[in-house]
Parts: C-alpha cells; structure tokens; sequence
C-alpha cells in the first residue's frame, strides 16, 4: 500500500460531518457583502482579509479564535447574502471532491437584521439547493442547527430543527466557548431531541476535558462527538506500549461514537501541537470511531484535501485508510440508513476502487 499523492486525496470521494457556514465564507464574498452594508473590515482586499482570518485564529485559545466569526456573521444578516454564503459553501465542497456534507451555523446569530429564524433557515436551504442542483447530483448536503451554548435559546433553536427535518435539516448542535458552559446548561433542548427521535452532535473535549466529553454523552445522550479530542485524557500508554483505556474512552469506543475530528482547527486552538502529535493517530489506531473534518475553511485555510492529505503525511495513511474515514463518516452522517448506504455503495466505493486500482 502506497501514499496516495495530494491529487489522488483530491480526487477521493470524501464525506464532511463538521463544517461551520460562518466560518467557510471566500474572503472576496465577504469584502463584496461589507462593501454592501457598509461593515468595516480589518483587511480591505481579498487575500490579506483571509490572511487576517488565518492568522488572527492562529491564537491558541478557542476564545480568541471565536472573535474572527464577528465579521463573518456581521455580513450575514439579510436573505440574498446568506444564499449566496450557503451556495458558494456547496460549489467550494463539490469542488474539493466532498459528496456529502453536514453543514451548521447557528441560525439566532443571523436575525440582526432583522430576519426571523426560519427566515434563516429558507435562506440557507434556498443556498443549498441552488448549487445542489447546479451539482447535478454529485454533492448531497444537509444543515446542521447550532445553538449557541452561553445563550439561552437552544430550545427554540432544538424545535426549529424538527420543524425543519423534513426540508433540509439533519440534525442540531451546540457551539461556541466550551469552558464553563457545560452541555447540560441545555438538557431541556436534548430531552425534547430525544423524545422526538431527532439527532444531535456537541461540541465537547475540544477547549475543555473529560467532564465536558462525559456530560455530553452520559447526560445530555449525544449522537456523535463535535472534536471529542480530550478523550485522549482517559487513556494511556505505558512504557511497554501496552494502551488503557478509562471507563469514558472504553464506552466511547465501545458505542462506536463518532469522533468529529479536525486537526487544524484543534492546532490553531492550542488543543493539538501539530497534525503528527494529534491525537487522531492514537485514536485511529485503537479503532475508535474516527472521522476528519475541516471545522473552519477560512479560519483554517483548509479544505478536506488539506486535511486528509496532512494526515496522509503524518501517519502514512493509504486510500483504504482514508477510505476508512470516509466509510466511518457516512455511517455516522444523520441522513437515513438507506440514503446513507446508498452513497457508501454507489459513490464511495467505487469512487476509491477506481483509485486504488490506477496504483
Ligand atoms: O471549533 C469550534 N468550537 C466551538 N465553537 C465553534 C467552533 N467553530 C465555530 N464555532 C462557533 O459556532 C458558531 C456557529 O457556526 C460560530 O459562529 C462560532 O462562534
Ligand atoms: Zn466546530
């Protein structure tokens, strides 16, 4: 088994569980979109402006990296700018060889001006399927509903996903500056998912630790785990390179609960050292549940090929590795099992059959 090379990455079919709207805008978009309603920026043209974003996110706290989303969400306050931010998202993704996506945003940041919540929402699915349909079908895309967890609106936000779950909603999430805001601040909203048997991801183990992880799946029942990466907390490695695991990192491995993982982000937030030291290698090798993620394109000037391939040069991954990945991430996706399936078997697949067999 060979490296594959960045082409072939590009080329691989590949699968996105974890992908903010806010924080994956084309930094021209957001200079035309300011320039619209009058939004000052901290760059006036394109390429120093994703500079900006790059660097000012490089600051190894989550905190910090969470203020670059005030200029992105600034110029995301009326219909026609959201479905132009959600389209450009889908051409960006098919473009980078993404065939299915779960993208989220947190749709009570973006009614300042003026629009209701579900107004957001139509704005993003009007996106959404604009560019699915120019796709011809090569990327599927669903939203995410994020709610903001140091607001108190995540039962509104929990509600307006079911009331979406048949029109472009696959699920919910909570986000945003994990310290001192644990899970369970929002257990009424995940009780009320639960009870309507709708699915849910949390952001957990990213800025904080275990606590965090296990309120997340032990309280508040989460489907699958948004970076998830302090798990690494619960397990060790003795000298003899023998591993435990704890209690918490054996359930997780054991439910077979997704792992959401995004290395760039988690380097730029101080919450790994770099793409070789990330704790995906430990992870993967213990047969965790592992997916790879982009979390934020512009703040990490990344994309899926950029990620895959960083781990590819990392850990030597081969195409049935990254395939693994893939496999596991569509598993997880909350699309249903049938549709699931179908794009494992009929695009996924055969989509790294073609490439393994050109080696
Ligand atoms: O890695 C992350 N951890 C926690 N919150 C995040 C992360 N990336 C983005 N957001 C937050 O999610 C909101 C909705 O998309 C963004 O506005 C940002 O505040
Ligand atoms: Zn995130």
């Amino acid at each position: 088994m060979s490296t594959p090379t960045r082409d072939q990455v590009h080329a691989a079919p590949k699968v996105l569980l974890h992908d903010h709207l806010d924080g994956g805008l084309r930094p021209q978009t957001i200079v035309e979109l300011a320039a619209e309603i009058g939004h000052e920026l901290p760059a006036s043209d394109a390429e120093s402006l994703g500079r900006w974003f790059t660097e000012s996110a490089d600051s190894g706290s989550l905190v910090r990296y969470l203020e670059t989303f005030d200029h992105t969400v600034a110029v995301m306050q009326n219909g026609p700018a959201i479905a132009r931010v959600a389209r450009e998202c889908v051409e960006d993704l098919a473009a980078d060889g993404v065939v299915y996506a779960e993208v989220r945003y947190a749709p009570e940041q973006h009614v300042e001006g003026g629009m209701t919540l579900d107004e957001v929402v139509a704005a993003v699915q009007e996106g959404f399927d604009a560019a699915m349909a120019a796709s011809g079908g090569r990327i599927v895309v669903r939203q995410l509903l994020t709610a903001m967890r140091h607001q108190a609106r995540s039962m509104e936000i929990a509600e307006l996903a079911v009331a979406w779950r048949d029109r472009g909603v696959a699920g919910f999430d909570i986000a945003g500056a994990e310290a001192g805001f644990p899970p369970t601040r929002h257990l009424d909203a995940f009780e009320y998912l639960q009870r309507e048997n709708a699915h849910f991801t949390i952001h957990a183990g990213e800025a904080f630790g275990l606590p965090s992880i296990w309120e997340a799946i032990q309280w508040c029942s989460a489907d699958r785990l948004g970076h998830g990466v302090r798990i690494i907390d619960d397990i060790t490695v003795h000298d003899d390179g023998t591993v435990e695991l704890g209690r918490l990192a054996a359930y997780v491995r054991d439910q077979r609960i997704p792992l959401e993982m995004c290395p760039s982000s988690n380097i730029q937030t101080g919450a790994a050292e770099s793409f070789a030291e990330h704790p995906i290698g430990l992870l993967t090798k213990l047969r965790f549940r592992v997916t790879v993620n982009t979390d934020n394109r512009l703040m990490s000037g990344t994309s899926m090929t950029r990620e895959m391939f960083g781990l590819v040069e990392a850990f030597d991954y081969s195409l049935e590795d990254l395939r693994w990945f893939t496999i596991n991430a569509m598993k997880s996706a909350f699309l249903p099992f049938d549709e699931r399936l179908a794009i494992i078997d009929e695009v996924v697949k055969p989509g790294y059959e073609a490439l393994i067999s050109q080696r």
